[in-house]
């Protein structure tokens, strides 16, 4: 990979199995699966994707509902294999998804610290190091030592949130419009994240806003039923969604 690029996405496809039939125990589950009785439809939801993210530059990826953003996104952190192709990425590299979804329900926010963290590759003196400031991010105080079953959604995705952005990554995913936790928070969080971007990281970013996209990215890509149709400068592509969505 070129020095100069933070993402290499090359012949990416995600094929799904979904299931046609209803099954309705597990037991049934098993008893067809040995007998091979279970039908799966192959499901393409991407194919043949094929693009670079520069280091700093901020790309952002339009597409309708189903159109596989965010297969995408969860194959470049990381979090699905890809049927085909791969992806190599250069950097430290914090995804915001689904936040606070990878923590295990019995745990608490501390011992969930050190799960969710090691999953996100960072090591135990890391963690250590970062401890207090992760839980000072998140305000949660002494809710740190309850099971995370207990936490509202809003608690979850701050001490997601704050475990993520803890690295000063230089890769940074992002789906949608960050929603994190009350006003007050949300408000903190927007501001890291535009501190990461005056520091130069570099950004992969699904909106289903133009507007946001055209502000916030410098180049874009559209999926259309899982195919890369556009990519280039974000007003021309910007364009072409529109005269696409019109
Ligand atoms: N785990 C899965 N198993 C089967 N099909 C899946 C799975 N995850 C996604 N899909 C399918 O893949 C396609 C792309 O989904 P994806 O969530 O990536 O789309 P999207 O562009 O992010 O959509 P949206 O704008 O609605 O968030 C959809 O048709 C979806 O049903």
């Amino acid at each position: 990979m070129k020095n100069n690029v933070a993402i290499k996405v090359k012949n990416v496809g995600m094929r799904f199995n979904l299931s046609q039939d209803r099954v309705d125990n597990l037991k049934e589950y098993m008893i067809r699966f040995l007998k091979r009785d279970l039908h799966f439809n192959e499901f393409w939801a991407l194919r043949e994707i094929n693009f670079e993210v520069k280091k700093g530059e901020r790309l952002g990826v339009l597409g309708l509902n189903g159109s596989g953003k965010s297969t995408l996104l969860k194959i470049v952190s990381g979090v699905l294999k890809p049927t085909t192709g791969y992806v190599q990425t250069k950097g430290k590299l914090a995804p915001l998804l689904e936040l606070g979804a990878g923590f295990s329900q019995e745990y608490t926010g501390r011992e969930n610290i050190y799960l969710y963290g090691a999953v996100l590759g960072y090591s135990k003196e890391f963690l250590d190091e970062k401890f207090d400031e992760i839980v000072d991010f998140s305000e949660l105080g002494e809710f740190i030592d309850v099971p995370i079953k207990n936490y509202s959604s809003g608690m979850k995705s701050r001490l997601g949130f704050s475990i993520a952005t803890v690295v000063e990554p230089e890769i940074l995913i992002l789906d949608e419009v960050l929603s994190v936790g009350d006003k007050k928070f949300r408000r903190k969080s927007e501001k890291k994240i535009m501190d990461m971007f005056d520091k130069g990281v570099t950004v992969l970013f699904v909106s289903h806003s133009l507007e946001q996209v055209q502000r916030i990215c410098d180049r874009a890509i559209i999926l259309d039923g899982g195919h890369l149709v556009a990519k280039g400068p974000v007003d021309k592509v910007a364009r072409i969604y529109k005269n696409m969505t019109e």
